[in-house]
């Protein structure tokens, strides 16, 4: 049987980068990659045999290969169900090669769900555009700047529309309506479709970038789920703490552009008093190396955050790499912690490749 195959891949991000909690992403070069092997003859006469999943790289270990609990095939599953087509294509095999640790502020899952999204749309054939991809990915992921910067790449701002009651009733369905569990037991019905997005939730645009700054990602080894994250957030900020974080996002997205870029400028523009204070509980070593390691102390750093939720640690700089993540790991490890580091470039978006 001649066979058809397909690939999709998708980039770490680290959102927030310091002041724009839920609001600014950037995308890195560390790849989730599906392959995806389909017949290419029909299979009508066969009975329906639901994907067939490996899985190689970080979480290997962890993941479920099971197509109805994986997340990147459930949201495919959703994707496709919206559409009104009830299931994958029949003897598909999809192997995930994935670079991204789990856990870490790296994006993992908002690029399962971009890999879903992108994979439902192939499966089903059904030339999404990019906005109503992103309508998918935000109604399981819900804040748009991992998604978004792993969409479509690049140092990148989101909004999500202020929507209508009836919007705001369909977006917010638990997650356990948008990915149901499937399948249904033998005998019963598939049951109605999941709830659709409503159309056009989130607005981006991407900022510039200046060719000179890498990503220094220092990753301690243990996880912090994003959702344990941001439970210990609180739900009201001063007006203080909210123009001190507006002052330093309005600066940084184009202080972060600009060639030469001024470590003055953007060591101050990368502070936030919005989530990482609260954090730090979860963190230990976090407010120590954020304000020990200084552009004075280690040329070519520009400035330095916490990566998404955490644990992991960002550091802009255009030089000095190792001695900046080196230092990172001396203080980590006063507190008992180990890291990785990695010196990461800013990519562009998720590619769909036929082979
Ligand atoms: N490639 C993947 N395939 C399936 N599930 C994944 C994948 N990547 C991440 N996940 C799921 O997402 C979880 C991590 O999500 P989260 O807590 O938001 O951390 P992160 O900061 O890495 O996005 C993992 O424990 C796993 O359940
Ligand atoms: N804005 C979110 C970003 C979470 O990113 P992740 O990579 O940790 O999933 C937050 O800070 O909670």
């Amino acid at each position: 049987m001649a066979k058809m195959s397909f690939t999709i891949k998708v980039p770490a991000t680290s959102a927030n980068i310091g002041p724009g909690f839920d609001v600014v992403g950037l995308s890195l070069s560390l790849y989730l990659t599906l392959t995806i092997t389909l017949p290419s003859s029909s299979l009508a006469d066969v009975p329906y045999k639901a994907p067939e999943i490996t899985y190689s790289g970080e979480g290997a270990d962890d993941v479920p290969l099971d197509p109805y609990k994986n997340l990147t095939t459930r949201v495919a599953l959703y994707v496709l169900r919206c559409n009104d087509i009830t299931c994958s294509p029949s003897h598909i095999k999809i192997h995930a090669h994935n670079e991204i640790p789990f856990g870490r502020g790296l994006g993992s899952s908002g690029a399962a769900v971009i890999a879903g999204v992108l994979l439902g749309n192939e499966l089903g054939k059904l030339n999404l555009t990019t906005e109503r991809l992103m309508d998918f990915a935000l109604m399981v992921e819900r804040h748009p700047d991992n998604v978004t910067a792993a969409l479509v790449g690049g140092f990148v701002g989101s909004y999500l529309r202020e929507l209508d009651e009836k919007d705001t009733a369909a977006a917010s369905v638990p997650l356990s309506e948008v990915l149901p569990e499937y399948p249904p037991d033998a005998g019963e019905s598939w049951g109605l479709n999941p709830p659709a997005p409503p159309m056009g939730i989130g607005h981006y645009v991407r900022f510039g970038w200046s060719e000179s700054i890498k990503a220094v990602a220092i990753i301690p080894r243990f996880e912090l789920s994003t959702a344990k994250a941001r439970d210990v957030l609180p739900t009201q900020y001063s007006r203080k703490d909210l123009v001190f974080n507006l002052q330093r996002l309005a600066v940084l997205t184009t202080a972060l552009a600009q060639s030469p870029p001024d470590p003055d400028l953007i060591y101050e523009a990368m502070k936030d008093r919005i989530h990482q204070p609260y954090r730090k509980t979860l963190i230990p070593g976090l407010p120590e190396v954020t304000s020990q390691i200084l552009p004075s102390t280690h040329p070519g750093l520009l400035g330095i955050c916490l990566s998404g939720a955490g644990p992991t640690i960002l550091a802009l700089a255009t030089h000095g790499f190792e001695a900046i993540a080196e230092d990172a790991r001396k203080i980590f490890l006063t507190k008992g912690i180990d890291v990785d580091w990695k010196l990461l470039e800013v990519v562009g978006g998720s590619v769909v490749e036929q082979q």
